[in-house]
C-alpha cells in the first residue's frame, strides 16, 4: 500500500526518535509509541492508549521509528565506472578531481533513459535504506545542454535540484571564458530546473575554481534567485568556507581541511550556514576525518550526508555515513542521528523533513532493531527501510 490518502495510525513503535530538539541530546525519544499520519504529514504522536481513530492501522511490531533520512548532498545523474580509480587510490594515489572527467565523458554519451533509469533505482537505493529526501546535483554535464539535462532528471526524482555547472573545468576549455559560461548563458538556462547552485571551491586544485571564480558563480546565482550551497576545503584549507558563510550559503560541505577563523566564521554564521561533512569521502579519499564533536561544542551547525558519487564516495548509505560519525568523528550516535536527519533538512532550508513533529510530512524510518543507537551499532546491517504507507 503507498497511497498517502485518508489516515493512519502507525502503531507498536518500541521507540521513536522523534528528534523534535527536546530531552536528552535534541532527540524527543519516546517509549512504546503511535503515529498518526492524515494525508502524508503527521497529524498526531504520542502513547498508544491515547491515539486518535484512523482509517487504517499499520503495527511495526516494536521496532524503532526514526525520521526519514535527510541526504543533502549526492551526485547522482552520472553514468560509468570509476572503480579503477578508487583501487588506485586505496593504493597511495591521491584524489584531485582528475577524474571527473571520465564521467563527464560516460554522462555526456548516455541517453535521456539511461540516465532516468540510473538516478531512479540510485534513489530507491537510498529509500531502502531510510533516505526520504534527497538533494541531487548536476555537473557531470559541463555543457549548458547537459547541464540542463541533468537537472530536468534530476528533477523527477527531487525537488532539491542543485545547478552545479562549476563542477570543474572541462577539459580542454579555457578557464575563465568556461567561469563566463556558467555564469551567464548555462546558469540562464538551468536556473529552471535547480533550487540551489554550487561550486567546488578548491583553489589548489588544477580542476576546481578559486575564490573570485566561486564568487562570480555565486553572486550570479543568488541573482537569479537560486540559494547557495559551497563544496569547500575538501582537499586542503581554502578560502570556501569562508566565502560561503560571507554570502549566506545554506551549507559548506566537505570541511575536511578547516582552520581556526572557518570554524569562528562558520559558529558566528551558524543560523544561516550548515557545515554538512561526508565521512565517507574521508573513508573514500583516505583523507583524515574532521573533528565532528569539536565543531558541534564550539557551536557549528552540522549535517551528514553520503555525497554519493563514482569519484570520492559511491555509498547511498546514510546509516554507514553515521556510523563513521560515530566512529571516527567523535559524534554520540544521538548526535549522528540528529545531523542526518533535522542536520541535514536545515542544509536544505527545509522546516517540513527531518522530524517527526505534527505537520511535518510523514517520512518515517523503521529499523529492523529496538533503537536507534543500532545504526552505528550494527554498521553495514541494513535496517533502516522507510515506511510505505
Ligand atoms: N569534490 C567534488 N565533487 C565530488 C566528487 C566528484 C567526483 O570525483 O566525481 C565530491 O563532492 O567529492
Ligand atoms: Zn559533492
Amino acid at each position: 500500500m503507498t497511497s498517502r490518502i485518508g489516515s493512519v495510525l502507525v502503531t507498536g513503535i518500541g521507540e521513536l526518535a522523534t528528534v523534535d530538539g527536546t530531552g536528552p541530546e535534541g532527540l524527543g525519544l519516546r517509549h512504546d509509541a503511535a503515529v498518526l499520519v492524515e494525508d502524508g504529514l503527521v497529524a498526531w504522536a504520542g502513547a498508544p492508549s491515547a491515539a486518535p481513530a484512523a482509517d487504517r492501522r499499520v503495527d511495526v511490531g516494536g521496532r524503532a521509528v526514526v525520521p526519514g533520512f535527510v541526504d543533502s548532498h549526492a551526485h547522482l545523474v552520472f553514468a560509468g565506472d570509476r572503480s579503477a580509480e578508487f583501487a588506485a587510490r586505496m593504493a597511495g594515489q591521491r584524489y584531485d578531481g582528475g577524474g571527473i572527467a571520465t564521467t563527464v565523458a560516460a554522462t555526456r554519451v548516455a541517453t535521456d533513459d539511461e540516465l532516468d533509469g540510473l538516478v531512479a533505482a540510485r534513489v530507491a537505493e537510498m529509500r531502502a535504506q531510510g533516505t526520504t529526501t534527497v538533494e541531487i546535483k548536476s555537473g557531470y554535464g559541463l555543457t549548458v545542454a547537459d547541464e540542463v539535462r541533468a537537472l530536468r532528471i534530476a528533477g523527477r526524482h527531487t525537488r532539491e535540484t542543485t545547478f552545479l555547472g562549476a563542477h570543474v573545468v572541462p577539459a580542454g576549455a579555457d578557464r575563465s571564458a568556461y567561469v563566463a559560461q556558467v555564469a551567464g548563458p548555462m546558469l540562464a538556462a538551468a536556473a529552471a530546473y535547480a533550487r540551489w547552485v554550487d561550486v567546488f571551491c578548491e583553489p589548489g586544485s588544477a580542476h576546481a575554481f578559486d575564490a573570485d571564480e566561486a564568487r562570480t558563480v555565486l553572486t550570479a546565482g543568488a541573482a537569479a534567485g537560486l540559494g547557495l550551497r559551497v563544496h569547500g576545503n575538501q582537499l586542503g584549507p581554502g578560502p570556501g568556507v569562508r566565502l560561503a558563510v560571507e554570502l549566506g550559503a545554506a551549507s559548506v560541505d566537505h570541511c575536511t581541511f578547516l582552520e581556526r577563523a572557518d570554524v569562528d566564521a562558520l559558529v558566528g554564521a551558524a543560523a544561516t550556514t550548515t557545515a554538512t561533512l561526508l565521512p565517507g569521502v574521508e573513508y573514500s579519499t583516505r583523507s583524515p576525518y574532521p573533528d565532528a564533536a569539536a565543531l558541534l561544542r564550539a557551536g557549528v551547525s552540522l549535517a551528514l550526508a553520503t555525497d554519493c558519487n563514482p569519484g570520492t564516495c559511491f555509498s547511498s548509505s546514510m546509516p554507514w555515513v553515521m556510523a563513521l560519525a560515530v566512529r571516527e568523528m567523535g559524534l554520540t550516535p544521538a548526535q549522528a542521528l540528529v545531523a542526518a536527519t533535522a542536520g541535514g533538512a536545515r542544509a536544505l532550508r527545509r522546516t517540513d523533513v527531518g522530524r517527526v513533529v505534527v505537520g511535518a510530512r510523514a517520512d518515517l524510518t523503521v529499523l529492523e532493531a529496538p533503537s536507534y543507537l543500532h545504526l552505528a551499532y550494527r554498521p553495514g546491517v541494513p535496517i533502516a527501510r522507510a515506511l510505505d504507507l
